[in-house]
């Protein structure tokens, strides 16, 4: 998923702010709440893993790929309900590239 693609997305999730929730999925989330949309994060993330232990398996990767799919696009609606720009997460990784994961905690241990 390019950075585009992620725009592109979040474009539609802010129109749906407006949408009835007859209209749109994503609309009928907002509608539910956050609550709601949280438990769907919680199941595209159990769904995504149960799909990643079979593809250890069967070395078939497009069930992952699908559920990986619902987890992003769950997550987006997530962060949009709560007026965050995808963009603040992508330069959070920008912001972390290229600094060791192990170098990055143990600079958090002397905090
Ligand atoms: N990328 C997606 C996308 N990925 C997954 N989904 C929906 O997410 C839901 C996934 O939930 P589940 O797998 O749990 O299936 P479910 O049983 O239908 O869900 P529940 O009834 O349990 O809530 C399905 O209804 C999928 O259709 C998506 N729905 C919409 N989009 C994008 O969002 C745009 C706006 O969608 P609408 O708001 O529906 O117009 C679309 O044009 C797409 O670009």
């Amino acid at each position: 998923m390019t950075t585009d693609t992620l725009e592109r997305i979040a474009q539609v999730l802010a129109q749906r702010k407006q949408a009835s929730a007859d209209s749109s999925y994503v609309a009928s989330l907002y509608h539910k709440g956050l609550n709601k949309i949280l438990e769907k994060v919680g199941e595209e993330a159990t769904e995504t893993i149960l799909a990643a232990k079979d593809a250890q398996t069967s070395g078939n990767t497009d069930d992952l790929i699908y559920e990986t799919a619902d987890l992003w696009f769950h997550s987006m609606i997530m962060l949009s309900a709560l007026d965050v720009h995808p963009q603040a997460v992508i330069d959070e990784l920008e912001r972390r590239f290229g600094v060791s994961g192990h170098v990055e905690k143990a600079s958090r241990k002397q905090d």
